[in-house]
């Protein structure tokens, strides 16, 4: 780290009488618009107290200003074929008349320690700017798709989907909080990155539509489908904006989020979303790179899809986290890792995969290989690129990210770190 901390600043774990000062600090770095009534009672702080730790400016014995704040989720995070806990990091922000003075530095050394304190092998995040996080060892893990749709854009046939009823109804958290998680879940049943949400807190919005959120649209809807049993199979929650033009009605639907748990509950969703009156377009939520409805367009061209950075994620104990996913392809490969600010990650790891399972995957054991040569060495930054399976090691070798003893030993690593499903995390935290 080339920033060297501030002197007159200290941490402190967040109590409940200074969570309005801690929510203030970050309000000011994102320029929040105010809040108010309706939001606070539909959108609550979701980050537990012994997980939000504030920088205050040191005053002595009394209480200092608080000036940056930081906050971890415990997640658990979807790994291939596997899953490992995981502090997802959320709520960063520095007041801007005490930024540029090493207080994010200082506040990730507390948070990668604090995290590997609690057990927790892995930290993600979602990057509010993508330069920031590269230089802790965060790498880019995962990439989500935006698209466009005109209404009516033809979807390819999936038998099944003409059975299945369909309900539009309001959004209505106490109704439908329960719905969406159970649908969410099965949906990204064996998706690397598909966090669920884990906490009352986190529930409640993912299900919220608090006024300031609607920006002239209608109140969020949800859209339901169901079989013949009546179990919800997918939803979508959108919403649509009056938009008047001289050609008539050119509503505008964009859908928060969607989940389907099989192609034919897609199909079906996504038929009556692009099928909706008075609308003209529909824009999709975050969606993994190979999405159903990637296969089910017709034409994926004029949409013209646009690709995001999704998760960053950060491994904080190297062997806890290569043995909590499992592997496309057997594997016996040494890993020269470079880490610089957790010196036990520092050095050469033997990962070695064992039987295949009866999914022809592979688990591992990863033990330290002192003194071996590496087969691979590169920064935990790219292996935290390609620990999702959606980067391959065989791409960072090419622009010299990872750097390969032999070709067959970074095509081996590479096919084994790979995996038949895109990493994505549907929502934001
Ligand atoms: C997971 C999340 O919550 S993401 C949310 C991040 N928060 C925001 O974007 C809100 C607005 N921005 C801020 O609050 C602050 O500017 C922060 C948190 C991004 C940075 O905090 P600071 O205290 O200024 O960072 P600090 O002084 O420790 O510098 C850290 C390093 O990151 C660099 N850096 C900081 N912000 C950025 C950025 N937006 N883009 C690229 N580099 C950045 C600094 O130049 C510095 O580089 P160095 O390691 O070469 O010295």
């Amino acid at each position: 780290m080339t920033t060297t901390t501030a002197a007159g600043y200290r941490l402190l774990e967040l109590t409940a009488d200074r969570v309005e000062e801690f929510r203030a600090v970050d309000a000011m770095a994102f320029a929040e618009p105010a809040r108010d009534a309706a939001l606070d009672a539909d959108v609550p702080f979701a980050v537990p107290l012994d997980r939000a730790v504030a920088v205050e400016t040191d005053a002595g014995d009394g209480p200092g200003e608080i000036v940056a704040v930081h906050g971890s989720y415990a997640f658990t995070l979807p790994t291939p074929g596997g899953e490992v806990p995981c502090a997802g990091l959320t709520w960063v922000g520095v007041r801007p008349d005490h930024r540029r003075r090493g207080l994010l530095h200082r506040m990730i050394r507390a948070h990668l320690d604090r995290s590997l304190g609690r057990g927790e092998p892995v930290s993600a995040l979602f990057a509010a700017e993508p330069g920031i996080y590269g230089r802790f060892g965060y790498g880019s893990a995962a990439d989500h798709v935006r698209m466009t749709l005109p209404r009516g854009a033809a979807l390819r046939d999936v038998p099944g989907s003409a059975d299945l009823t369909v309900r539009f109804a309001t959004l209505d958290p106490a109704a439908h909080e329960g719905l969406v998680d159970d649908v969410y879940s099965a949906a990204g049943e064996g998706r690397p990155g598909w966090i669920r949400r884990g906490s009352d807190a986190l529930r409640r919005i993912a299900v919220a539509d608090p006024p300031a959120w609607r920006n002239g649209g209608e109140p969020a809807r949800i859209v339901t489908v169901r079989d013949a049993g009546g179990d919800a199979r997918a939803f979508a929650i959108v919403r649509r904006t009056q938009t008047w033009a001289d050609g008539g009605a050119e509503y505008p639907v964009q859908v928060r989020l969607a989940a389907a748990a099989d192609a034919a509950a897609a199909h079906r969703l996504w038929s009556v979303l692009l099928d909706l009156d008075l609308t003209s377009t529909v824009t999709t939520g975050m969606l993994p790179v190979d999405d159903p409805l990637l296969a089910l367009l017709v034409d994926t061209r004029r949409p013209v899809p646009k690709l995001t950075d999704n998760l960053w994620v950060r491994l904080l104990d190297v062997p806890a986290a290569l043995a909590g996913r499992r592997y496309a392809a057997p594997l016996d490969v040494v890993l020269g890792v470079r880490d610089a600010l957790l010196p036990g990650n520092d050095g050469a790891w033997r990962l070695v995969t064992g039987e295949a399972g009866a999914d022809g995957t592979y688990g591992a054991r990863v033990e330290p290989a002192a003194g071996a040569e590496p087969d691979l060495a590169l920064d935990v930054r790219e292996l935290g690129a390609a620990y999702l399976g959606g980067r391959s090691l065989a791409a960072l070798a090419a622009v010299g990210q990872v750097t390969a003893a032999r070709p067959d030993a970074l095509h081996r690593a590479a096919t084994a770190f790979g995996w038949p499903v895109a990493p994505v995390c549907p929502w934001v935290f």
